[in-house]
C-alpha cells in the first residue's frame, strides 16, 4: 500500500477534485440539481430579480453536485410513493409509530439503497448512504433514525466491531427479516458509559454468554427500536469470565421472535412513552433476567473469549476498548451534523422567503409597507444564521470527504501517515461540531419561528415540528456539553508543543491542521486590536486572525488553570470539572467555529468560482466571523486584545453593513440552500412566496374546521325560562 497523505483539506487528490468541482455544470445537470423556480411574478420576484448572482450555480458549488444528485433523486422517489405521504392531521402517537414502521419496511424492500451500493468500497457506499440519510431525515427525521438505528448505522458498527461470522446478520437487516437497535444508555447512566451495569457472564460449561440487569437503574432505557419494533439488540454490557470484568462489550442479543414480534423469555421489554418529538420512533427500555445468548453473538474484533472461557483482547484496558467501540459511533454524529445543517437550511428558507413577503409597518408618510426583511433586527436575527448554514454545508462536504477517506484507508490497511493523530483529530473534530451544529440548528429554528410571528406558531409552518424532532440530536450520540470536553481536552493537550514554538511536533499532531492557530501562538498572543474604520474589521483577514488570538488565549487560560488546580493538588477529575463552565466548554466552540472559518476560506480559494459568487462566499465568511467574535467580546477585552470601546464598536457597526450588503442577495442565497417544496413542507416557505394563498388554503382545508362542534350543547348557554 502507498502511504496516504490527507494533509490536503480536500484529500490526496484535492487539486484534481477542485477542478472537477469548479464549473463545469451543463445546462442539464443544474436543471436536475437546480430546477426552475415558479417564472410567473410573485412576491418573492423583486427580492429574486435584486440578486447578484446564479442561485443555480451557488447551488452545485456549496455541496457536491454528486450528493446533491442522489438528494434529489431520494426525494423524488419519496414524492412519488403515497405511502411516504404525510398524514394531513397529526396521528395517534401509536399510529405514528405504526406509519413510520411501515414505512422502513417499504424504504427497504423497494431498494431505495440498490443492493449494488454494498459492493462499492467504504467511502463511496458510506457517503451515498450519508447522503440517503440525510436527504431522508429532511423528508421524515423519524425515518431516518428508525433506518439508522436499525439498518445502517447498525450495519456499520456491525463491520467494524464484528468479524465474519455475524455477517448473517448484516444479510438479515437487508433482506427485512432482522431490525436492530443499539442499547448502551441505561436508567442511571448515559453520558458516562463506562459505568453500564447490564453484565455478561460468560457460562464456558454452555458456551453462552448470559445477560443479566442487576436492577432497574441497570434497565436498557432511551433505544430507538426497541420499545415495539426491533428483532435484536446490539447490546452494551460489562464482559465478566471466571477471573474478571473486561470492560464493556458489544453482543448482539435476539430481543423478539422476528415473525411474531413476541419478547422471548427473560427479556422484559416496552416503549417508555411519549416524548417531546420523534414520536414515530419507538424508543424502548428492555430488562435481562440471566438471558443466554451463544458465544459467537460476541462483536469479537477487539477482543474474544474462547470456548473454554479464556479471554483474548488486542488492547491493553478495558479503557482502550471502549474506545475503540465508541469510535464506531463517530459516524453517527457525522450523520447528525449532515442532518442538522439540513435543518439548518429549511429553517431559514422559510424564515427569510416569509420575511421577504410578510409586509409590516411603514415609515412617516410613507403608504407603502416595508417587508420585514427591511428592518436591520430582522437582518440580524437571520443572515447570520444564513450564513451558518451556507458554512457548515460546505464544512461537512469537505470533511465527510476528509472523515471517510481516512476510515477507508486504515480498513484497508494502507501504511497512513500519522494514523494515530488523525484518528484523534477527527474525533475532536466531530466532538466540536456535532455541538456546534446542532445547536445552532436549535436557536435557528427558535428565531425562525419567532421571526414568523404567530403563523410560525402554526404546525403547517413546519418550524414547530422541526424544531421538536430536532431537539433531541443535542443530547443523543453524545451529550452535545459532555461531548464538547472531549475536543477541549484535545486542544489543550497540545499547548505544551506551542509554548516550546515545537511547530514540527504541532503539525504532526494536527495532520489535518486545526491547530495551525497554535503555530507561534506566543507571537499572536502579543497582537492588539488596532483598527480604526469598520473596512478594518470587515474582511476575512481580520476575522480569522481575531479567531486565532482568541483560540490561542483560550487553550493558554485553559492550561494554566489546570496547571494553578493541579499545584493546588487538586486531582485531575475535579479539576477538569472546574474549568467546564468559562475556559474549556468556549475553548471547543470556538475551535469548531475556526473550523468552519478555515474549511470555508479553502472553499471560496477553489478556482474559478465567479467573482459575484466569491464576493457573496466572502461576505457570508465575514458575518459568521463576526457573529461569532461578538459572541466572545468577553474573552476580547479580558484576554487585552482590545481596550476601550473601538472593537466593539467597529464589530457592531461592520455587522449591520454586511447584513444590509447581503439583503439585496438573501433570497437567491436561500434558494441555492432550499430543500424542493415537498420536502420543506412549510406553507410559509414555499418557493413562489404565496404565502396567503397557502395560508387561505391551509385554513379552509381542515376537516370540519367551521362546523359547530359535535360538543357544542355542554358549553352553549342554557336556553332562557319564558316565564
Ligand atoms: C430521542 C432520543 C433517542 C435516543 N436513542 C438512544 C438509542 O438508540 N440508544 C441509546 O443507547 N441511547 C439513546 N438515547 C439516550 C442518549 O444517548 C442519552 O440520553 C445521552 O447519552 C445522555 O445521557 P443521559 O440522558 O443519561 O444524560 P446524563 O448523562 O445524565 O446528563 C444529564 C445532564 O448532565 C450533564 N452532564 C453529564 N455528565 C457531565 C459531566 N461529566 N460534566 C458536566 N456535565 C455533565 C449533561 O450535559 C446533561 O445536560 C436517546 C435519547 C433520546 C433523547
Amino acid at each position: 500500500m502507498g502511504v496516504v497523505d490527507v494533509r490536503q483539506p480536500l484529500g490526496d487528490d484535492g487539486e484534481q477534485r477542485r477542478e472537477r468541482r469548479a464549473w463545469h455544470h451543463d445546462a442539464q445537470a443544474l436543471h436536475e440539481l437546480a430546477p426552475d423556480l415558479p417564472v410567473l411574478p410573485g412576491p418573492l420576484t423583486e427580492y429574486r430579480q435584486m440578486a447578484s448572482f446564479d442561485w443555480k450555480q451557488l447551488r452545485v458549488l456549496l455541496e457536491d453536485p454528486e450528493t446533491l444528485r442522489v438528494k434529489m433523486n431520494l426525494w423524488r422517489k419519496l414524492e412519488a410513493d403515497p405511502m411516504f405521504a404525510h398524514p394531513k392531521a397529526t396521528p395517534s402517537v401509536e399510529e405514528q409509530k405504526r406509519h413510520v414502521a411501515v414505512q422502513l419496511k417499504r424504504f427497504v424492500e423497494i431498494n431505495l439503497i440498490p443492493r449494488e451500493v454494498h459492493s462499492w468500497g467504504y467511502k463511496n457506499k458510506t457517503k451515498f448512504m450519508m447522503a440517503v440519510n440525510a436527504a431522508t431525515a429532511s423528508w421524515n427525521k423519524n425515518l431516518s433514525v428508525k433506518f439508522g438505528l436499525g439498518v445502517s448505522l447498525f450495519t456499520n458498527a456491525l463491520l467494524s466491531l464484528g468479524t465474519e461470522r455475524h455477517l448473517p446478520f448484516y444479510e438479515a437487516v437487508w433482506d427485512n427479516k432482522f431490525l436492530f437497535c443499539l442499547g448502551m444508555t441505561e436508567v442511571g447512566h448515559g453520558s458516562n458509559t463506562k459505568s453500564v451495569r447490564t453484565t455478561a457472564t460468560y457460562d464456558p460449561k454452555t458456551q453462552e454468554f448470559i445477560i443479566h440487569t442487576p436492577d432497574f437503574e441497570a434497565a436498557k432505557c432511551w433505544a430507538g427500536n426497541l420499545g415495539k419494533t426491533c428483532t435484536h439488540a446490539m447490546l452494551f454490557a460489562q464482559l465478566y469470565t471466571a477471573d474478571s470484568c473486561h470492560g464493556l462489550h458489544a453482543f448482539l442479543v435476539p430481543i423478539r421472535d422476528p415473525e411474531t414480534l413476541t419478547p422471548y423469555p427473560g427479556v422484559k421489554v416496552g416503549d417508555i412513552g411519549e416524548k417531546a418529538g420523534l414520536n414515530g420512533i419507538d424508543n424502548g427500555f428492555a430488562m435481562f433476567d440471566h438471558f443466554r445468548i451463544p458465544r459467537e453473538n460476541l462483536l469479537n474484533r477487539t477482543g474474544d473469549v474462547t470456548p473454554d472461557g479464556e479471554y483474548e483482547s488486542c488492547f491493553q484496558n478495558p479503557e482502550q476498548i471502549l474506545g475503540a467501540a465508541l469510535e464506531n459511533l463517530l459516524a453517527g454524529r457525522v450523520a447528525i451534523s449532515q442532518e442538522s445543517t439540513h435543518d439548518l437550511c429549511a429553517a431559514v428558507t422559510i424564515a427569510v422567503r416569509y420575511a421577504a413577503v410578510r409586509k409590516q409597518g411603514s415609515p412617516r408618510n410613507s403608504k407603502e409597507e416595508l417587508s420585514i426583511l427591511e428592518y436591520p433586527l430582522h437582518q440580524w436575527r437571520l443572515f447570520p444564521y444564513v450564513a451558518a448554514a451556507c458554512s457548515f454545508k460546505v464544512f461537512m462536504d469537505l470533511f465527510t470527504d476528509q472523515y471517510l477517506e481516512i476510515v477507508e484507508q486504515s480498513y484497508k490497511g494502507a501504511e497512513m501517515k500519522d494514523i494515530t493523530s488523525m484518528a484523534a483529530e477527527v474525533h475532536a473534530i466531530v466532538s466540536a461540531m456535532k455541538p456546534l451544529i446542532t445547536w445552532t440548528c436549535a436557536s435557528a429554528l427558535q428565531e425562525s419561528r419567532e421571526a414568523c410571528g404567530g403563523h410560525g406558531y402554526l404546525k403547517s409552518s413546519m418550524l414547530g415540528t422541526m424544531r421538536a424532532d430536532h431537539d433531541a440530536t443535542v443530547t443523543y450520540e453524545g451529550d452535545n456539553n459532555v461531548l464538547s470536553q472531549q475536543a477541549s481536552n484535545w486542544v489543550v493537550r497540545h499547548w505544551s508543543l506551542a509554548k516550546q514554538g515545537n511547530s514540527a511536533a504541532l503539525l504532526d499532531a494536527s495532520p489535518l491542521g486545526t491547530l495551525n492557530f497554535l503555530l507561534n501562538a506566543e507571537d499572536k498572543l502579543k497582537k492588539r486590536f488596532t483598527g480604526t474604520s469598520k473596512t478594518d474589521v470587515m474582511n476575512a483577514h481580520f476575522v480569522m486572525a481575531s479567531y486565532e488570538w482568541l483560540l490561542c488565549w483560550l487553550t493558554k487560560a485553559l492550561d494554566n488553570q489546570l496547571q494553578k488546580l493541579k499545584s493546588a493538588g487538586v486531582d485531575r477529575f475535579t479539576a477538569r470539572a472546574e474549568v467546564q463552565a468559562f475556559y474549556a466548554k468556549p475553548l471547543a466552540l470556538a475551535y469548531g467555529e475556526n473550523n468552519v472559518l478555515c474549511y470555508f476560506w479553502e472553499k471560496i480559494q477553489t478556482p474559478g468560482i465567479p467573482s459575484e459568487i466569491k464576493c457573496v462566499l466572502e461576505r457570508l465568511l465575514v458575518l459568521y466571523g463576526l457573529w461569532g467574535i461578538q459572541r466572545h467580546f468577553v474573552i476580547f477585552y479580558r484576554g487585552g486584545y482590545a481596550t476601550g470601546s473601538q472593537l466593539a464598536d467597529l464589530v457592531q457597526e461592520a455587522c449591520q453593513t454586511v447584513c444590509n450588503q447581503l439583503k439585496p442577495d438573501i433570497v437567491a442565497i436561500v434558494d441555492a440552500i432550499a430543500h424542493p417544496d415537498a420536502v420543506v413542507k412549510s406553507i410559509l416557505g414555499r418557493s413562489d412566496g404565496r404565502i396567503y394563498d397557502h395560508l387561505y388554503d391551509a385554513f379552509m382545508s381542515q376537516q370540519g374546521h367551521m362546523e359547530r362542534p359535535a360538543w357544542w350543547r355542554e358549553v352553549a348557554a342554557k336556553p332562557q325560562s319564558k316565564l
